[in-house]
C-alpha cells in the first residue's frame, strides 16, 4: 500500500538519546517451562539480545504462541557464523544469521518445528517476489504473501536495499521486539532470514488488509459500529499487553490504522514494530529518545520533550479512535482549514453537541450507534489530553471500551420473548426490552440541529 505523504511522514529528529536507561537487553527468565521448539527460539532471542546490547549474555524470555502446537506452522532455522549487522561474505548462501562470538561454538543448525525453510523456499513461496503477491509497502520494506511448501501462508517483509543502510536499525528492532512478544492481537514472528544482501522478516499472515483500507471502503463491506468497537478493544488489549505484561514495558511508537491488520473474522492484530522501544527499567518514568512515529498520530508532548512514555501510545490510540469513528484520516489536507486536523474538528463537534455530524457517513445511524460514537469520542479526548498525566492508562481504555460495547450490545440485542406467564415474573426485563432504541439515559446527548431520522 502506498502511503500518503501527509500522514506517513516519519520523523526522526537529530536529538540523540540522552538517557542511557534504555538498552536493548534484558534478563532471561529460564524458569518458565518451554517446549523444545521454544528452547530453539530462545537461543535466537539470546543472540539478538547480544547483538543489540553488544555486551550482555542473557536474553529475555520468549513465550510461545497460541498455536505453537500447530505442526503446520513455519519453522525457524538457525546457523552460526557471522554477526547480524555485517553483510554476508558468501552471497550465494542463505541462512539464519544470528551468530556472534557468543554463539560460535554452535556449528550445527537448530530448527524450530518440524523442518526448516530456506531463502529458496521463501523466494518460491512468493513466486519470486512477484507483483501479484505484493500486499503492502512500508518505509523500509515491501511486504509479500507467501505460501510455504507445507501450505502455510506467511507474510514476508523484504527490506528495500536502498533503505537498508538508513533503516537497518528499525529492521532489526522489529525482529528483536517481535521475538519477545506473544499475544493474540499482535502479529507473530516466524523468523528472520538473510541471503546475500536480502533481508527478510517472515511473520504471521493476516489476510484481510489493514484497518485504514477498511475505513476507506477498499476492503470488506464496511465496518459496523460493533465491529469497530471490537477492533478498538483488540488494539487496546494488544497495547496494554505491551505496556504492562511483557518482561519490560514496550512502547510501540507507531500506532496507526495502517499498522492494524484485520483478520478474516474482523479482529485486529497490531503490526510493525520497527519503532518500538523497550525499557530496560520497568520503573523508569520515561525514555529519552529520538523522535519517531507518523505525522498526525504523534504525541505533541513527546515531540516537545523527547521523553517517551507509554502515554505516547495512548495519545496515538486516541487519534486512532477518532479515526475509527469519523472514518477520516488524522490529517485531511484537502478539507477546509478548520476541518483539516481531524481530532480538533471532532472535538469541536462533540463540544457543540454535534457529534453525530462527525460520525463516519458509512456508519448506520441509530440512537445506540450515535451514543457509542459520542462515548468513544469522550474516551479519545481523554487519551489526547495535553498533559500525559491526564491521559488514562491503556488498561483503563480497554475497560471503558468494554463497558461501551456491553451497553451497546445490551441496547441492541433484543431479549428473547418469554411466554406471557413467565414475563409476569420478570417485569424489569420486559421494561428493558423497550430501552433498546431509547436515548434517555444519555442526558448530555443534545443536538442543536439533529437530522430527522434521529429526532424523537
Ligand atoms: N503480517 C501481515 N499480513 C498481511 N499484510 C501485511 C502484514 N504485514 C504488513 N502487511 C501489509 O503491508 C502493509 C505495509 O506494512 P509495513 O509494516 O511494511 O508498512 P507500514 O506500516 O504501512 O509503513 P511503515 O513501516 O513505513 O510505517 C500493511 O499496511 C499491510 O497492509
Amino acid at each position: 500500500m502506498k502511503k500518503s505523504a501527509s500522514t506517513n511522514l516519519q520523523y526522526q529528529s537529530s536529538q540523540r538519546t540522552k538517557n542511557s536507561n534504555f538498552q536493548h537487553s534484558s534478563e532471561i527468565d529460564s524458569t518458565k517451562k518451554q517446549n523444545s521448539a521454544l528452547k530453539s527460539f530462545k537461543s535466537v532471542v539470546k543472540i539478538f539480545a547480544l547483538i543489540f546490547s553488544g555486551r550482555r549474555k542473557t536474553a529475555s524470555k520468549v513465550i510461545g504462541n497460541d498455536d505453537r502446537k500447530n505442526t503446520s506452522k513455519p519453522r525457524l532455522m538457525l546457523s552460526s557464523s557471522t554477526d547480524l549487522s555485517s553483510e554476508s561474505s558468501n552471497k550465494n548462501s542463505s541462512k539464519w544469521r544470528f551468530s556472534s562470538s557468543y554463539a560460535s561454538s554452535s556449528t550445527t543448525s537448530e530448527q524450530l518445528g518440524t523442518g526448516n525453510f530456506t531463502f529458496e523456499e521463501i523466494y518460491k513461496s512468493t513466486a519470486k517476489f512477484s507483483q501479484d503477491n505484493q500486499i503492502g509497502e512500508g518505509g523500509f520494506g515491501t511486504v509479500y504473501r507467501g505460501k510455504l511448501n507445507d501450505g502455510t501462508i506467511v507474510a514476508v517483509k523484504r527490506a528495500k536495499k536502498e533503505a537498508l543502510q538508513s533503516h537497518l536499525y528499525e529492521f532489526k528492532n522489529e525482529i528483536y521486539t517481535l521475538s519477545k512478544i506473544e499475544h493474540l492481537n499482535l502479529v507473530r514472528l516466524y523468523g528472520y532470514l538473510e541471503h546475500g544482501d536480502e533481508k527478510l522478516i517472515i511473520v504471521e499472515y493476516v489476510g484481510n488488509g489493514n484497518l485504514r483500507e477498511h475505513l476507506d471502503g477498499i476492503r470488506g463491506d464496511g465496518l459496523e459500529i460493533g465491529e469497530r468497537l471490537d477492533i478498538a478493544i483488540d488494539i487496546a488489549h494488544a497495547i496494554t499487553y505491551l505496556h504492562m505484561y511483557t518482561d519490560n514495558p514496550i512502547i510501540h511508537r507507531d500506532i496507526k490504522a495502517s499498522n492494524i491488520l484485520i483478520s478474516e473474522n474482523l479482529r485486529a492484530k497490531v503490526a510493525d514494530f520497527g519503532f518500538a522501544r523497550l525499557s530496560e527499567d520497568p520503573g523508569a518514568t520515561h525514555i529519552s529518545t529520538q523522535v519517531k512515529g507518523t505525522a498526525g498520530y504523534m504525541d505533541p508532548e513527546y515531540l516537545r520533550t523527547y521523553q517517551l512514555t507509554e502515554k505516547s501510545d495512548v495519545y496515538s490510540f486516541g487519534v486512532l479512535l477518532v479515526e475509527m469513528m469519523t472514518g477520516r484520516h488524522p490529517v485531511e489536507p484537502k478539507k477546509k482549514i478548520d476541518e483539516r486536523v481531524t481530532i480538533r474538528w471532532a472535538m469541536k463537534m462533540l463540544k457543540n453537541g454535534e457529534a453525530v455530524f462527525a460520525m463516519d457517513p458509512r456508519l448506520r445511524r441509530s440512537p445506540a450507534s450515535i451514543k457509542v460514537v459520542k462515548k468513544v469520542f469522550k474516551l479519545a479526548f481523554q487519551c489526547l489530553a495535553p498533559s500525559i498525566h491526564s491521559r488514562p492508562p491503556m488498561k483503563n481504555c480497554a475497560e471503558v471500551l468494554w463497558g461501551i460495547r456491553k451497553d451497546f450490545k445490551d441496547e441492541t440485542t433484543p431479549l428473547p420473548t418469554l411466554p406471557s406467564h413467565q414475563s409476569e415474573n420478570f417485569p424489569q426485563r420486559e421494561k428493558n426490552k423497550h430501552i433498546t432504541f431509547g436515548i434517555e439515559d444519555d442526558d448530555s446527548y443534545k443536538f442543536s440541529s439533529a437530522p430527522n431520522h434521529i429526532r424523537s
